[in-house]
């Protein structure tokens, strides 16, 4: 271990075709924090963690992993990432049980892909810390949206990494299943996972925040304490919250980020 932050972004800039994604974004996630990653549709924000998890190329600036620079970084299952995506499944039937065990697979060798009982504990101990264990032979496709959801953080899980990247946990998932999800996180954070969440409601999770970072056109506009005028605008469980809104956006987080 060094005193390295887990993640660190510095100048990183993306764009598609000629039009800027991501422009001159830092970010630091020390070891064990959880930071939320805010800003409307189309602020940059999973572009951003794509970038980190090393899916989107940088057209400039670096990001290290653990102190490694990311093109030299080979360690990839000390990272968890669950898409934005919130089913699983597609067309071929596949039980929890599978689709969590292939999440083990980033711990395998190439050479040795099967899984051995150590290997099968792990996922069934990833599968019980979500809640699933009573659904473990269940097919995916017969689980609920946010079931669904919590399959897809056991697979990551599985893979037992040490920071848990995260596109929106809680989209499409109902309020009982939101307080189960950020339980889970929570149980995480103890255990010493960092979190990184992209989320538009930071409000199931706002008791284990150390950090909101807010992306506003490409750009950081705050990052810093999840105060009181972010759980005001995230916290409060509304799907729009975030959403381009008329006029003051840049204004008003830019107030934000003044006032911080
Ligand atoms: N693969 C891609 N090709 C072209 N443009 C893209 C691609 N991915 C993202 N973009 C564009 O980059 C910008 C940032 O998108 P991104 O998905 O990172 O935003 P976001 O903040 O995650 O949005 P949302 O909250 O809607 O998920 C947007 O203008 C988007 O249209």
């Amino acid at each position: 271990m060094t005193d390295a932050p887990a993640i660190r972004v510095r100048g990183a800039t993306v764009a598609f075709g000629d039009r800027p994604a991501l422009r001159q974004v830092d970010l630091d996630v020390a070891t064990g924090e959880v930071v939320a990653l805010l800003g409307p549709n189309g602020s940059g924000k999973s572009t951003l963690i794509r970038a980190i998890l090393g899916l989107t190329p940088l057209a400039a600036g670096t990001i290290e992993l653990f102190g490694v620079p990311s093109a030299r970084f080979k360690d990839r299952g000390r990272l968890g990432y669950v898409p934005q995506r919130h089913t699983v499944g597609g067309g071929v039937p596949s039980t929890v049980q599978e689709v969590v065990s292939s999440g083990r697979l980033s711990r395998r060798p190439l050479f040795a892909p099967f899984l051995g009982s150590a290997d099968r504990e792990v996922v069934c101990d990833a599968i019980a810390t979500v809640g699933l264990t009573e659904k473990l032979t269940a097919p995916v496709s017969t689980l609920s949206g946010g079931q669904q959801r919590r399959a897809l953080i056991a697979r990551a899980l599985a893979g037992q990494p040490d920071v848990l990247i995260m596109d929106e946990p809680f989209a499409g998932v109902d309020a009982p299943n939101q307080q189960i999800l950020a339980r889970t996180l929570g149980d995480l954070v103890e255990r010493g996972v960092t979190l990184l969440l992209v989320t538009h409601e930071i409000g199931p999770i706002a008791a284990l925040l150390n950090r909101a970072v807010v992306l506003s056109h490409g750009h950081v506009v705050h990052d810093g304490a999840p105060d009181q005028a972010l759980l005001d605008r995230y916290g409060n469980g509304d799907p729009h919250a975030g959403s381009p809104t008329p006029a003051s956006e840049t204004v008003q987080l830019g107030n934000l980020n003044g006032s911080s």
